[in-house]
């Protein structure tokens, strides 16, 4: 998993460091680590021209220090101070090693620079940037960028973006990660992460994201001894107004991972459903979890209130998404940011501007599971839900090409599936949901290979996404 932790929690974790340790030894583990990704990021130190812009607090501070590694190494380094307060032992360790520096009003680019570092602020820094920093980074513009610990400008705990910011290839950070360098809008702008560890010690975090071994960890995957009850069955109520969301979101819960499908709907689609899967069973009947609202059109309020009369976790996605209330229990809710901003009644561009904010607001207003589709999906768990683990889970498998007609109804489906295949190990809703997210993005990469695919693609590959997260 990777654990993202807010600002006060990561200045918590070094006081208590910075007490057990000698002067200096937590910033010379931060600027080794960035050296050595810098050197791995240019393939080389030696005759390389690297220009580090260096603000008034430790985050110059590393990238001073991490300089002064880089020059000895063979570099030609030159620090542009945007403070005169420039960190001073950082400073002299620079010139010491060879590197110079210079005010930013005297700074010409001048030849060309392999690299800019960016350590105009950190943790430490407010949203957005100062003018004699966008003027030296436009002048820089078309250099790889490595930022240090965050891209200077973004909303550190928020992920929002607010006036100027970098934008980094790669952004190397020390003891956690974040929450900007897992959440966007401020997360398309990290490049590529990696964390240095210098010794934090953590509590548990606000944000994480699943990885392998979480999702090998958590899924449900039958026993000797189960079978297609015991395995959990999931209903369907979907595909009243438009039927291709009814096949979709059937075949995304057919994937294999319950053990029985039930589908409900007008009578000539049962048919259509019938026939491209024999498996699944036509009509109501004992379901551990129901999906509702995939192109139901109109009959989407009905479904809603016919699947909560049976007191299970329901799925609720697209149409069905305007006719919940707060009080309805054990719902996961899965909106894009237009749908969310009609069930808050806000402008789409605030949800996709705060995303974090608005699916902690909804999950609050709603006491629900909500799971918020993007390019990185959040899922927030349920405002009353004291369980231990993140509050949000971000998604991040997944590829480009899932922007496409349908994927939502296969997603909703594959929830469902994991929902009623959880439902008697315990699995909670909000991983169940996570899993979900996580399923579709990697059977969508499966399926893809760096090419096009269709939301009925990503639905055939979720068997062999989960194979191999299965047999490892
Ligand atoms: N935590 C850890 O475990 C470790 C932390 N380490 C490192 O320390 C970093 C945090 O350092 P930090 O606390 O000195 O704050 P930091 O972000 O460098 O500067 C804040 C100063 O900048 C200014 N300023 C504010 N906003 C601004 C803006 N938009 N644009 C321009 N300037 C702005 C403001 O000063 P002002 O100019 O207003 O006087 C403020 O005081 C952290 O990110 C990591 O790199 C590692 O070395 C080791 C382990
Ligand atoms: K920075």
């Amino acid at each position: 998993m990777r654990s993202a932790h807010r600002v006060d929690q990561v200045r918590a974790a070094e006081v208590r460091l910075l007490a057990a340790l000698p002067d200096g030894a937590l910033m010379a583990r931060a600027a080794s680590g960035l050296a050595t990704a810098i050197i791995d990021f240019l393939g080389g130190a030696r005759g390389r021209r690297i220009v580090l812009l260096v603000g008034s607090g430790d985050n110059g501070g590393d990238a001073l220090f991490a300089g002064a590694l880089l020059a000895r190494r063979g570099a030609g380094v030159t620090a542009v101070l945007l403070s005169p307060d420039a960190h001073p032992a950082g400073l002299a360790a620079l010139h010491r090693a060879g590197g110079t520096s210079c005010p930013a009003a005297d700074f010409s680019a001048r030849g060309t620079v392999d690299l800019v570092v960016d350590g105009i602020v950190g943790i430490g820094g407010r949203p957005g940037l100062r003018p004699d920093a966008v003027a030296l980074l436009a002048e820089l513009e078309g250099v790889p960028v490595v930022a240090v610990d965050v891209p200077s400008g973004v909303g550190v705990d928020s992920g929002e973006l607010a006036g100027a910011h970098v934008t980094a290839d790669l952004t190397v950070t020390f003891g956690t990660h974040k929450p900007c360098h897992l959440i966007d809008p401020a997360a398309a702008h990290c490049g590529v992460v990696t964390l240095v560890d210098i010794g934090l010690d953590l509590p548990t975090a606000d944000v994480g994201a699943l990885g392998t071994t979480d999702v090998s960890r958590l899924l449900p995957v039958p026993s000797h001894h189960s079978h297609k009850y015991t395995r959990g069955v999931v209903g369907l109520r979907t595909g009243g107004g438009y039927p291709g969301a009814g096949l979709l979101s059937t075949a995304g819960a057919s994937s294999g991972l319950a053990g029985m499908v039930r589908y409900v709907g007008p009578d000539g689609l049962t048919d259509q459903v019938r026939a491209a899967h024999p498996e699944v069973v036509a009509g109501g009947g004992r379901v551990n979890a129901w999906v509702v609202g995939c192109g139901s059109g109109d009959e989407a309020g009905r479904e809603l209130d016919e699947a909560l009369a049976d007191g299970v976790p329901v799925v609720v996605d697209a149409d069905a998404l305007v006719h919940v209330r707060p009080g309805m229990p054990r719902l996961i809710l899965t909106p894009h940011a237009g749908e969310l901003a009609r069930m808050l009644d806000v402008e789409r561009d605030e949800i996709e501007s705060r995303p974090l904010h608005w699916v902690r607001e909804a999950a609050a207003h709603f006491d629900a599971v909500v799971l918020l589709k993007g390019r990185r999906t959040l899922i927030a768990r349920p405002g009353s839900s004291s369980a231990p683990g993140p509050h949000v889970w971000v998604n991040t498998t997944g590829t480009p090409w899932l922007a496409t007609a349908g994927a939502g109804d296969v997603l909703a489906g594959l929830i469902g599936s994991i929902v009623a295949s959880g439902d008697q190990v315990g699995l909670g809703l909000h991983d169940a949901a996570a899993l979900g997210a996580w399923l579709h993005g990697a059977a969508a990469t499966l399926a893809s290979g760096g090419g096009p695919i269709t939301a009925g693609d990503v639905a055939a590959a979720i068997g062999d996404a989960v194979r191999r997260v299965v047999t490892g």
